[in-house]
C-alpha cells in the first residue's frame, strides 16, 4: 500500500525543504520524463502551459531543460509576472535569460508532439475561470498527448472532482507524494499513467490515507489436516420476489472465495429449494440461516417488507460478523430504531458496502454531495454507523470508524453491471469466514474484486459484457495464485 497525502502535509514538506531547490528538481524530472516519452520524435515541438503559481514554475523549469536538449518549446503563460511566487518568478526569469519566449495565448498554426500541463497543481482552490476553462478545452480537443505536472489541471487534489473543466492527461508526474484525487472520482479518467518523483525527500510524514495497489493481507495457508468446518460458514439473506438471483450470486461468490459452507435464506415465497447452477449452496428458511453461519450477509435483493425489517433487526442483535448491502442499507436509512442497535455491536463486526446512491440515502444528502468528497462521505458513514465502510465506485473508498481510510486501485468500468455488488459481499464474507478480521477481509475483497475484473479485461473478457459470475471465478484464480503459487 502506498501513502496518500493531504494538501497541508505536502505544503509542510515543501516548507521544510524550501531551500533544497525542489522546483528545479521537479522541472528537471518533468523534462526527463517528457523526453523519454518523446524518444522516437527527434527535434519535436513541445507546448508548455505555465499557470500563475508554482505549478507554472515547475513547467517553466521543464521548458528550459527541454529547450537545452534541443526541443522546440513554446511556452504559454497565463499568470502575471508580478504575482508569481518567488521560486516560480526565478524560473520565469531563467527561462527568459536562456533565450526562451513567453506567449499569453496559444500560438496558431503550430503542431506539437507533446503538451506539458503546468497550469494548476495542488493550489487549485476553486472552479477554473473562463480563460483557463477555454484553454483546457482547446488542449483536450487537440488530441496531443499531455504530461500533467503534479495533478491534471482542474482536478481537485483531495476529491478527484473536476473543478469546471480538467485536462485529460496521458501521463501525470506527481511530486513529493501521491494525492487522493488522482485515484478516485474523476481523477483516474484524467491522470492517465501516474509517476511519482519524491524530489529526493526520503523521509515522508505519516500518511493521511493509503492507496491499495497490491494484494493486502491474505488468508492463512490451509492446513493439510482441515475440513469444511475449518473454513467457515457464510449465510446470505435476501432474495425477495423477483430478486432471488442477488442472493445466489453472493452465495456462489462466497463459495469461490473459499467459504467452507454457504447457506442462503431467500425471502421470496416462490423461492427454489435448490440453486440449479450451484448445488453446493444450501438453501434454507431465511430466519434459520444465522444459526448455521459464522459470517452473515444481508441485503441483496432483500426488498423492504416487514419481514425484511424484522429479519434485519434480529440479525443486528446477533454477534456474528455482518455485511450489509443494498436493501439492508435502505432499511437502515428508513428505520432509526435499527441504527440505534448498531452502536451496541462489538467494534469491527459490521461492514456496509453502499454505492453512492445508497450512501446518499444513508447520509440524507444527495448523490452529488456524496461524490463531492468520497473520502469524507465514507468517513462520515463509518463514524455514524460504527461500521467498516466500502463506498463503491471509481476508486472505491474503504473507511474505518477510527478515521483511517484507503482508496482501492484495482478495477475497471466493466464492473459497472448488475450483480457486482452481490459478488463483492460474498467475497468479503468468505474471507472473513476464513479467519481474517473483517477489516482485512474488506480490504482484500475490494482489491481482489477489482483485480479479478482487470485480469478478465487483460484476457479480452471485458470491459464490455463482463459478468459478476465471471469476476467471482477469476477472483478464485487470483486468490489461489497469490496464496499458493
Ligand atoms: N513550492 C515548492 O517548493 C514546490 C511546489 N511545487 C509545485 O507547486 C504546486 C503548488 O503551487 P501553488 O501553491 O503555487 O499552487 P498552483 O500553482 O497550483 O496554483 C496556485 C495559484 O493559482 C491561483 N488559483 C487557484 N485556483 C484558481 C482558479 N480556479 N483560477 C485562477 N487562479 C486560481 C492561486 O491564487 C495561486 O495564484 C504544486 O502542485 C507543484 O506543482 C513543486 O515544484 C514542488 C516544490
Ligand atoms: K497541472
Amino acid at each position: 500500500m502506498k501513502p496518500l497525502y493531504a494538501q497541508s502535509q505536502l505544503r509542510a514538506m515543501e516548507q521544510a525543504h524550501a531551500h533544497d531547490g525542489l522546483m528545479e528538481k521537479a522541472g528537471a524530472a518533468a523534462a526527463r520524463l517528457a523526453s523519454s516519452l518523446l524518444l522516437t520524435v527527434s527535434g519535436a515541438r513541445i507546448l508548455v502551459l505555465a499557470g500563475p503559481g508554482n505549478n507554472g514554475g515547475d513547467a517553466l523549469v521543464a521548458a528550459r531543460y527541454l529547450r537545452q536538449q534541443g526541443y522546440q518549446v513554446d511556452v504559454v503563460f497565463t499568470g502575471t509576472y508580478a504575482s508569481l511566487p518567488p521560486d516560480a518568478r526565478a524560473a520565469y526569469e531563467a527561462w527568459l535569460a536562456d533565450g526562451g519566449e513567453i506567449a499569453s495565448g496559444l500560438p496558431q498554426g503550430r503542431e506539437w508532439q507533446l503538451i506539458v500541463d503546468g497550469l494548476f497543481g495542488i493550489g487549485l482552490t476553486r472552479e477554473l475561470d473562463a480563460l483557463h476553462r477555454d484553454l483546457v478545452q482547446q488542449v483536450n480537443a487537440m488530441g496531443v498527448p499531455v504530461l500533467s505536472l503534479d495533478i491534471p489541471t482542474g482536478i481537485c487534489m483531495h476529491t478527484g472532482r473536476v473543478l469546471g473543466a480538467a485536462v485529460c492527461a496521458a501521463h501525470t508526474l506527481t511530486f513529493l507524494g501521491l494525492k487522493p484525487g488522482l485515484y478516485t472520482q474523476d481523477g483516474p479518467d484524467h491522470a492517465g499513467q501516474v509517476y511519482l518523483d519524491n524530489l529526493g525527500l526520503n523521509a515522508a510524514p505519516p500518511a493521511a490515507g493509503f492507496l491499495v495497489d497490491v494484494p493486502p493481507a491474505l488468508p492463512a495457508r490451509r492446513r493439510l489436516n482441515s475440513h469444511k468446518g475449518s473454513h467457515g460458514s457464510v449465510g446470505v439473506i435476501g432474495g425477495a420476489e423477483h430478486m432471488v438471483g442477488a442472493v445466489l450470486l453472493a452465495g456462489r461468490a462466497a463459495l469461490r472465495a473459499g467459504a467452507g459452507r454457504v447457506y442462503c435464506g431467500l425471502l421470496a415465497g416462490s423461492a427454489p429449494a435448490l440453486d440449479q447452477g450451484q448445488a453446493e449452496l444450501m438453501l434454507r428458511d431465511a430466519a434459520s440461516v444465522p444459526q448455521f453461519a459464522t459470517v452473515m450477509v444481508a441485503g441483496p435483493g432483500m426488498g423492504q417488507s416487514d419481514t425484511a425489517v424484522s429479519l434485519l433487526h434480529s440479525l443486528l442483535e446477533l454477534s456474528q460478523l455482518l455485511i450489509l448491502d443494498a436493501d439492508a442499507l435502505n432499511l437502515l436509512a428508513a428505520h432509526p430504531e435499527l441504527q440505534a442497535i448498531l452502536h451496541q455491536r462489538k467494534p469491527g463486526t459490521l461492514a456496509i458496502t453502499p454505492h453512492p446512491g445508497e450512501a446518499a440515502t444513508l447520509l440524507h444528502i444527495t448523490t452529488a454531495e456524496v461524490q463531492a468528497d468520497r473520502v469524507a462521505s465514507a468517513l462520515r458513514m463509518a463514524r455514524e454507523f460504527g461500521a467498516i465502510v466500502v463506498l463503491k465506485g471509481c476508486g472505491s473508498v474503504v473507511a474505518l470508524p477510527d478515521g483511517r481510510w484507503f482508496i482501492n486501485h484495482s478495477g475497471n468500468p466493466g464492473m459497472a453491471s448488475a450483480g457486482m455488488g452481490d459478488t463483492l459481499c460474498g467475497i468479503i464474507a468468505a474471507l472473513a469466514a476464513q479467519e481474517m478480521s473483517l477489516e482485512e477481509a474488506v480490504l482484500l475483497a475490494v482489491y481482489l474484486h477489482g483485480a479479478a475484473a482487470d485480469s478478465l479485461v487483460a484476457k479480452g473478457v471485458g470491459p464490455v459484457g463482463m459478468t459478476a459470475s465471471e469476476v467471482a471465478s477469476e477472483a478464485r484464480a487470483l486468490l489461489n495464485q497469490w496464496r499458493y503459487r
